[in-house]
Parts: C-alpha cells; sequence; structure tokens
C-alpha cells in the first residue's frame, strides 16, 4: 500500500503504521552508514589517521544541522538532531577505535612491526 501523508492519516494506527515505515528506512540507513564506517577504519590502518577526525565530526554535524534547518525544522529540534548525530558519531568512533586496536594488537603479536 502507498504511503500516507500525515494529513491522509484517519486513525492512530495509521499514524503508527507511517511511523513504522519511516523507523525501519532510517535503521536501513544508520546500517548502510555503518557499511562505510567500518570501510574507513580499514582504510586508516594504511593512511595512520586516527579513529577521532575532528574537523570531519564539525563538517558532517554542520551538514546535518543546515538540512534540519533548511526542512524548516523549529531551533531546539535542529539542535535535537546535532545531538542525535554527536551521540552517533560517537559511538562509531569508539567502534573505530576498537577496530583499529584489534588490528594493531594483531599486527604486533604476527611480527610485523610497520617498517618494511
Ligand atoms: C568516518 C570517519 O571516522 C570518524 C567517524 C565519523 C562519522 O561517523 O561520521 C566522522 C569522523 C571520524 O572521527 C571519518 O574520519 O570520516
Amino acid at each position: 500500500m502507498d504511503p500516507k501523508r500525515p494529513w491522509e492519516c484517519a486513525d492512530m494506527s495509521q499514524v503508527r503504521s507511517e511511523i513504522d515505515r519511516i523507523d525501519a528506512a532510517l535503521v536501513d540507513l544508520i546500517a548502510e552508514r555503518y557499511g562505510y564506517v567500518d570501510r574507513a577504519w580499514q582504510l586508516k590502518m594504511t593512511t595512520q589517521e586516527g579513529a577521532v577526525v575532528q574537523w570531519r565530526i564539525q563538517q558532517v554535524i554542520d551538514r546535518v544541522k543546515a538540512r534540519a534547518s533548511e526542512k524548516n525544522m523549529p531551533p531546539e529540534m535542529v539542535d535535537m538532531v546535532g545531538a542525535q548525530w554527536r551521540n552517533m558519531i560517537g559511538w562509531f568512533v569508539q567502534y573505530e577505535e576498537e577496530k583499529l586496536r584489534q588490528a594493531q594488537d594483531a599486527k604486533v603479536k604476527s611480527g610485523d612491526n610497520g617498517s618494511a
């Protein structure tokens, strides 16, 4: 069935179905984002770039908040969206740090000290 626009919903069960549809799509997008973060730590092993890239974190949050403003969200909601991203990025950075640490440990154990 076609998605209903908000004003087309005649009862709460229709509203809840649409919210469930949107939540599933958001989770799918976060899963897709995770795929790229997973690739990021692998590439950072060769560039020696750390998990935390402060300028990039700021850029991502600025972009997301600008987009939220363009969508006419009230300022408090723009801040809320920014906070959600900060939280998500915080988790991804920890994930990358852990992966990089594990990869480094495996390298040390295998006797590869990085010098060619
Ligand atoms: C993906 C990266 O790694 C980290 C995670 C980020 C993210 O989840 O958007 C952003 C910056 C990084 O600290 C990156 O450096 O771009």
